[in-house]
């Protein structure tokens, strides 16, 4: 790279838990950086905590200041909360940026807003990046995944960056510039709809285990570590092996039982949701667990039903350990194949040629949803997929037919227990969906024939059809 005498190679603004992490990570490989956050009074504690990697980081109150101590073209790293911060912050530092200079927001970005901002700026000389950072804080500091979305101008510049600080799979960087505009953050908006989907998932097998079987945090927690060096093996699994056997100093209880069972939501899950539904793709997984998580907001509607809806289960036993294990890869499985379904039409209507491969690859290490399974995922777009469908890839059908039985025999038991399964069962429904040839879809159409004469295709013959519904009953 070639950096201006006594200038930074790039500028981190908002020096939170990402920033803090992402401009750290910066300075250890080697990269002279500028920082700043709207709260200045931050800034001296960031610098004197970075200790001897202070040398390679500067600090600048003013605004002014932290532009002219970047090397031209500048790239600026935006690492604030999405919406109108981001918008206020590129209409203040536009005046003080040049032609060739990069504005790039690592933020969580719903991608709508991206893609206008990109398009705000176009013909200022002035390129605007999405990009998509995920693995958290430890990620950031030590290797995140990255999904940039923007001009090749600024991957240009961003590269060496990126891919230094990158978090790596058998030495390959895990991040690519996905596409234009909104890509970055479309694709990370899906990676963490499938975040939401396994999370749900592997809360739901937890579920089982505790109101089913009757286990305590730490026995299942024992499980999951177990469940680690297999086909789950994964960030997801191993953080939540950690967290069940985590005890809470206070208490000695363990910390999860002390934890109030209402889970929060930032967007991207239902974004990714509203997205796919707008496209017409089926994210039913995705859906459950955005879901599940509002109905877990609603504590006391579900504190007043406990005792009033007493029907709950009919019997039944909880399924082996290993059924349980199975059923989870199924649901994987088909929770990812959703989320790529919704990537593959996002790059169909915004004309992005999303590189799937690519992205299963960058998503093999650093991000939170990365998993063995990844690595299969991606040989499996890099093979011959028929249309691109990841769920008939030979390779993931045959996982599927060692794992769908244990998947239906999960739901059954779920829904003979009264355990609430939600994602598991969507993702079931929607593999059994999808591998009929003929679905029941053509009662919907007469349906929609019948109430509003909105015509048909028929089976044996090219064209628009009405229904000669000659069998209505006579009025009572
Ligand atoms: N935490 C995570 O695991 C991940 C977070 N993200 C995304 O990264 C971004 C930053 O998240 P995170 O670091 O966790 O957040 P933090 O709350 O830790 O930090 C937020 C930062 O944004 C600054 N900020 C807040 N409001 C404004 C504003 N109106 N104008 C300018 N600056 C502002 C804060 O400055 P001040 O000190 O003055 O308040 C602070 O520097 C978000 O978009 C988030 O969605 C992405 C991936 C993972
Ligand atoms: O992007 C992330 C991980 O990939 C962030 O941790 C994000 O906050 C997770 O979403 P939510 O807060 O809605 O659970």
């Amino acid at each position: 790279m070639n950096r201006e005498a006594g200038k930074a190679d790039i500028g981190v603004y908002g020096l939170g838990t990402m920033g803090s992490a992402l401009a750290l990570n910066l300075a250890d490989n080697g990269f002279q950086v500028s920082v700043a956050n709207r709260e200045a009074d931050w800034i001296a504690p960031f610098l004197t905590e970075a200790g001897p990697l202070g040398e390679r980081l500067q600090g600048h109150e003013a605004l002014a200041d932290f532009v002219q101590s970047l090397s031209r073209p500048r790239n600026i790293l935006f690492m604030i909360p999405s919406g109108t911060p981001m918008d206020v912050m590129i209409d203040t530092i536009k005046p003080l940026l040049d032609e060739g200079d990069t504005l790039i927001d690592g933020g969580n970005a719903d991608f709508n807003d991206t893609r206008a901002r990109s398009a705000a700026l176009e013909g200022t000389g002035i390129h605007f990046v999405g990009m998509g950072v995920s693995g958290g804080e430890e990620g950031a500091r030590r290797g995140p995944s990255m999904m940039v979305g923007g001009s090749t101008h600024s991957w240009q510049h961003l590269r060496p960056m990126v891919e230094a600080i990158a978090a790596r799979h058998k030495g390959d960087p895990c991040v690519a510039h996905v596409g234009p505009d909104g890509a970055g953050h479309f694709v990370k908006t899906v990676h963490n709809g499938i975040e939401y989907a396994d999370m749900q998932m592997i809360a739901e097998i937890y579920g089982m285990l505790r109101d089913g079987a009757g286990k305590g945090a730490d026995d299942i927690g024992q499980l999951f570590a177990q469940w680690q060096n297999g086909p789950l093996g994964s960030y997801l699994i191993e953080v939540s092996a950690a967290a069940l056997q985590s005890v809470d100093r206070r208490t000695g209880l363990p910390v999860v039982d002390i934890i109030l069972d209402q889970a929060g939501q930032k967007g991207t899950g239902r974004w990714t949701l509203i997205e796919a539904l707008k496209m017409g793709q089926s994210a039913s997984a995705i859906e459950a667990a955005v879901g599940a998580r509002g109905w877990s907001s609603e504590k006391s509607l579900r504190v007043a039903a406990e005792p009033v809806l007493t029907l709950g289960a009919v019997g039944g036993a909880v399924p082996s350990n290993d059924t349980l294990k199975h059923a989870l890869l199924a649901g994987r499985i088909l929770a990812h194949a959703q989320g790529f379904r919704i990537l593959t039409a996002a790059s169909t209507e915004f004309d992005w040629s999303l590189d799937l491969a690519r992205i299963a690859e960058i998503w093999r290490a650093g991000c939170i949803i990365r998993s063995v399974l990844l690595d299969d995922f991606a040989a499996a777009f890099r093979g011959d997929l028929p249309d691109g469908h990841l769920i008939l890839s030979p390779q993931i059908t045959q996982m599927l037919q060692g794992s769908i039985p244990s998947l239906r025999k999960v739901v059954a038991a779920g829904a003979s227990l009264g355990v609430a399964l939600p994602a598991l069962s969507a993702s079931l429904g929607w593999y059994d969906s999808i591998r009929r040839a003929r679905g029941t879809a053509n009662l919907i159409q007469a349906q929609r024939d019948f109430f509003g004469a909105h015509g048909f295709a028929r089976v044996d013959d090219e064209g628009a059809f009405h229904g000669d519904w000659n069998m209505i009953a006579p009025a009572p």
